[in-house]
C-alpha cells in the first residue's frame, strides 16, 4: 500500500494558484473545495489537502502534521524555516516585502514607529541596518496605521502598489522578492521518499511548463 501524504494549503490566493500545478502534476480533489470541511480527498485515495491559515502552514509542516504544503516565502521568513525543505519555488503569488510609509512625508527626528504582522522580519530587517526602532505587532490592515498616527512606517506585501496609493502611501525600501514555496518535513522526507518526490518532480515539471508558456 502507498504511504499516505497530507499536503497543508491555505484559502484564498494560494489555494487558487497551486491547484492548477497540483492539476498538471496529475492531483486534483475530489470534493467542493468551498465546503466547510478543513480535509479533501483527492484523485489518489492516499494524497489529502489539508486547508489551513495561510501562517500556520510551516507549523503543521514542521510538526509532521502535513508531509508538505505551499507557503509564500514571506511567511517562511517570519516563522524560520531551518526545520523544513523548501525543494520547489512554485513562482506563484509574487509579490515583493516591502518598507512604505506616508507619500513625501519623512518621519521625524523621534525612534522610528513600524507597524507589521511580519515582526520577526522587521527586527532582522533594522538590526541589520543597526536602527533602533519600535516594532508594532499588527494582524492586518496595516495601511492604518500612518493614517492614524500609529505608527511612521509599515513592512507588508506589495504587489500592483493599489493598496499603499489609495492609503496615501508609498512603497520605500526593498526587504525580500516573495514567491510560494513547496516546504516538506524532513522526516517524511526521509520515510516517504519516493511518494514524496513523485510529487515534487510533477510540481517541478509543471512550473517549468507554466514559466516556458509565459
Ligand atoms: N497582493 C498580493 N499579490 C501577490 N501575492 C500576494 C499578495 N498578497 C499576499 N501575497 C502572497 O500570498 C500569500 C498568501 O496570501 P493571502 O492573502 O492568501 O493570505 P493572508 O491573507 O496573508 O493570510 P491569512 O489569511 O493567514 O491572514 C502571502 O503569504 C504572500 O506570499
Ligand atoms: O500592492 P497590491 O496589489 O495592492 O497588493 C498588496 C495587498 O495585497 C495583500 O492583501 P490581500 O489583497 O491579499 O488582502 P488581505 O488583506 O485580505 O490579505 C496585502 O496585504 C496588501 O494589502
Amino acid at each position: 500500500m502507498k504511504q499516505s501524504i497530507m499536503i497543508a494549503l491555505s484559502k484564498g490566493r494560494i489555494l487558487k494558484e497551486t491547484l492548477p500545478l497540483l492539476k498538471q502534476a496529475g492531483i486534483e480533489p475530489t470534493e467542493d473545495l468551498n465546503s466547510r470541511k478543513l480535509i479533501f480527498p483527492t484523485n489518489h485515495s492516499h494524497i489529502n489537502l489539508l486547508i489551513v491559515r495561510a501562517t500556520d502552514v510551516p507549523t503543521y509542516v514542521e510538526y509532521g502534521a502535513a508531509d508538505m504544503g505551499v507557503s509564500g516565502k514571506d511567511v517562511l521568513l517570519e516563522h524560520g524555516s531551518q526545520a523544513l525543505y523548501e525543494p520547489l519555488d512554485l513562482k506563484i503569488a509574487e509579490c515583493k516585502l516591502m518598507t512604505a510609509g506616508p507619500i513625501g512625508r519623512e518621519p521625524g527626528s523621534g525612534r522610528l514607529k513600524v507597524a507589521t504582522k511580519f515582526v520577526n522580519i522587521a527586527k532582522r530587517y533594522y538590526a541589520e541596518q543597526g536602527k533602533q526602532v519600535d516594532i508594532i505587532k499588527l494582524y492586518g490592515s496595516m495601511e492604518l496605521a500612518p493614517l492614524v498616527g500609529l505608527a511612521d512606517k509599515i513592512i507588508d506585501v506589495v504587489d500592483t502598489g493599489n493598496t499603499l496609493r489609495a492609503n496615501g502611501l508609498e512603497p520605500q525600501e526593498l526587504i525580500a522578492h516573495i514567491s510560494s514555496r513547496l516546504v516538506v518535513n524532513k522526516a517524511a522526507m526521509k520515510v516517504k521518499l519516493h511518494e514524496l518526490k513523485k510529487i515534487i518532480d510533477g510540481l517541478k515539471q509543471a512550473v517549468l511548463n507554466t514559466t516556458n508558456n509565459q
